[in-house]
């Protein structure tokens, strides 16, 4: 079965190149610079030094992509829904796999739920979990959570989508998967500040920890199961990002501690500070607690400064685990 795979940022030309290594036929679909891709057989912009196997090809035309048997849709959250309403005709007939981790901003939609509204006729899937581009572009070994509400469909796209180097584990919990990939970034941030002002390892385990429970608690309010978060696309993820300098989440929470980025947004895709504020709106909606989101949010709109955030965090009152 061919794979299209619209949107070549670094997650998207990862995944072409190890399905396309793993014998599929790949469609790469790059809104600019596709021509230049294909002649140097390499994604020089944002997945630079993996070489596309034979059976990638690089596309400026959407068309060409969206003829595959199954569409992986690789674009930050915020930008799914603007892909998805200007294509919506090519989209509607064959299975979407949303690749991307966020909450929309405005709706609070994850991206099953921007798809369900702009392609409500398309069959649709989450795939999600820990991982970076470059370790799979590179083949190193790697399980992600393929999520799909109907078991048949979710069985043919782990046996599609999994090679001897990427791994599909398969859940029915859209929610419980989507939300995981989600917040752990707005964690991450956490965990990088925290790591970039100096605060140590332990303070680091403490966020993490406080984190999950937060995810948890939004997870279980929209109907997620627990199991789905202890997950590859909650847990593993969450360790993923809130401990490798590889995250841009991760870097841009560093960037916030030194000053670099407070009040500012980052030129790369930092899908937690957008993610930060839906969740943020969302939670409070639902009557869920998540102080660490807010703080994230509070530091990243400039009305608290980093060590505020972090006293205020301290001072919560003390409580049972
Ligand atoms: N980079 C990674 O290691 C991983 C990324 N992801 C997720 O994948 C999603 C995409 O991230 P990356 O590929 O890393 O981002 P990226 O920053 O490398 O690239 C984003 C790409 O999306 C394209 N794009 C943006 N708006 C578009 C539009 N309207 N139409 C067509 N193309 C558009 C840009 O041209 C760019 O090529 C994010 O949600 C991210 O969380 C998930 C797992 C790993
Ligand atoms: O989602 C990722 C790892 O699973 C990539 O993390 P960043 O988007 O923070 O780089």
């Amino acid at each position: 079965m061919s794979v299209g795979v619209l949107g070549a940022g670094a997650f998207g030309t990862a995944l072409a190149i190890v399905l396309a290594g793993a014998g599929r036929p790949v469609t790469l679909w790059a809104r600019e610079g596709a021509d230049e891709m294909q002649a140097a057989r390499e994604n020089a912009r944002r997945l630079p030094g993996p070489r596309f196997p034979e059976g990638l090809r690089a596309t400026g035309d959407l068309s060409e992509a969206a003829a595959a048997g199954t569409l992986l849709l690789a674009v930050p959250m915020q930008r799914l829904r603007p892909l998805a309403e200007r294509h919506a005709a090519a989209l509607a007939d064959r299975p979407l796999v949303a690749c991307c981790k966020g909450v929309e901003l405005g709706t609070t939609l994850g991206p099953a739920g921007v798809l369900a509204e702009v392609v409500p006729e398309a069959p649709r899937a989450v795939l999600t979990g820990p991982s970076f581009a470059a370790d799979i572009a590179a083949g190193l070994p790697t399980a992600l959570t393929l999520a799909c509400a109907e078991p048949d469909l979710g069985a043919r796209l782990q046996a599609q989508l999994s090679t001897p180097t990427l791994r599909l584990y398969r859940t029915e919990d859209v929610t419980g998967a989507e939300l995981g990939g989600a917040l752990k970034n707005v964690i991450a941030i956490a965990c990088g500040a925290a790591m970039g002002a100096g605060l140590g390892a332990s303070a680091r385990a403490a966020l993490m920890t406080r984190g999950f429970a937060e995810m948890n608690r939004m997870a279980q309010a929209l109907g997620a199961a627990p199991a789905t978060l202890a997950g590859l696309s909650g847990f593993g993820d969450l360790v993923l990002t809130c401990t490798s300098e590889g995250s841009r989440n991760y870097r841009f929470g560093m960037g916030l501690a030194e000053s670099r980025a407070q009040g500012t947004e980052a030129a790369e895709t930092v899908e937690g500070a957008a993610t930060a504020r839906a969740a943020a709106e969302r939670a409070r909606r639902l009557g869920v607690e998540m102080p660490i989101t807010e703080a994230v949010v509070a530091v990243l709109d400039g009305r608290m400064a980093l060590n505020e955030a972090m006293e205020t965090l301290l001072a919560r009152p003390l409580r049972e685990e």
